[in-house]
């Protein structure tokens, strides 16, 4: 196979705590987000196959059409020991924003070239690798394993499918609204001080797992946006203004994003962009 292509559902984390471990396929967060229909695409080929493609067949990232380098991605091409890979990603999702576009990225990578490069490796095995280097990058700590199952994912054990537990909260059809204001970096947040926003999580995760319904889930989201104290003067004025207009919404961990339900961020007057809730995981095209 000379090209394969893989879509990996964006995600939002709504409430999560984060648990360190030496193993990183132990390590991960517990929580609860949305998968978006709004993801990621990744394309893998082999670009030493390429002939005379010009630059147009250059290993290395191209993230709509421009050079990045992610470390969650190097770190799975690492581990499939490939290399000279051109891997072409397309997503309308700001990155760095909190929608989980280097897990998805890292995941797609693994997906497609598990495929191109013809590895032996299972799904859960791929899903694990991509998890592994997203953690090891340090920047992300469950939206890999949340993006391979989509829907509404509860993350009830943190970690790679051998360690990690999941559920999900049931949903039908559901429109989700977003509006990127800034970047935040999940590095920073994620080296520095995490206690309080660790038992702010679990709190969260406890409440949601005991009613599994979506007005849990955005009643606890938004607590946990207070308590974790990262919201801006900007996010928390935007949040109120959906409420004030009847709607639900809240921060979208960890970037400067509000997301909402429905048609909430549109109700209070804001020109957010639209998806919906993806109600499937990654899957390779
Ligand atoms: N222009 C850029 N802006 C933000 N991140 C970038 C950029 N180029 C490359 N990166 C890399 O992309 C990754 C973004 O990760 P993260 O902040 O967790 O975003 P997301 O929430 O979209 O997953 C990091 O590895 C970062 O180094
Ligand atoms: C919240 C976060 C730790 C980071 O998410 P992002 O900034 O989107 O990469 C996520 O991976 C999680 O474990 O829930």
């Amino acid at each position: 196979m000379d090209e394969a292509t893989a879509f990996v559902p964006g995600h939002v984390t709504a409430f999560f705590s984060a648990h360190r471990d030496d193993d990183p396929t132990k390590a991960g967060s517990r929580g609860g987000g949305l998968a978006l229909s709004d993801g990621v695409r990744v394309t893998v080929s082999r670009a030493d196959e390429r002939g005379d493609a010009g630059a147009d067949a250059d290993p290395g990232l191209y993230l709509d059409d421009d050079a990045i380098e992610m470390d969650s991605v190097a770190r799975v091409l690492q581990a499939l020991r490939v290399e000279n890979a051109r891997i072409e990603a397309t997503t309308p999702l700001p990155l760095g924003s909190g929608f989980g576009v280097s897990g998805a990225t890292a995941l797609g990578t693994a997906l497609a070239a598990g495929q191109v490069y013809e590895r032996p490796l299972s799904e859960a095995e791929l899903v694990t690798i991509a998890h592994g280097a997203e953690v090891q990058a340090g920047t992300g700590l469950g939206d890999v394993v949340a993006q391979a199952r989509g829907g509404v994912p509860l993350r009830l054990e943190p970690g790679a499918p051998a360690h990690g537990r999941m559920d999900a909260i049931p949903s039908g059809p559901r429109r989700v609204e977003y509006l990127a204001l800034g970047q935040l970096s999940t590095e920073a947040v994620l080296s520095g001080d995490t206690d309080q926003l660790s038992a702010a999580g679990e709190r969260a995760v406890s409440t949601v797992a005991g009613e599994p319904t979506m007005g849990t889930f955005m009643e606890a989201a938004r607590r946990f946006a207070r308590e974790a104290g990262l919201l801006t003067d900007e996010l928390r004025a935007v949040v109120t203004d959906v409420s004030d207009a009847g709607g639900d919404a809240s921060m979208a961990m960890l970037g400067e994003t509000v997301f909402a339900l429905d048609t909430g961020l549109s109700d209070a007057g804001y020109d957010p962009a639209v998806c919906e809730v993806h109600r499937a995981g990654a899957v390779l095209e």
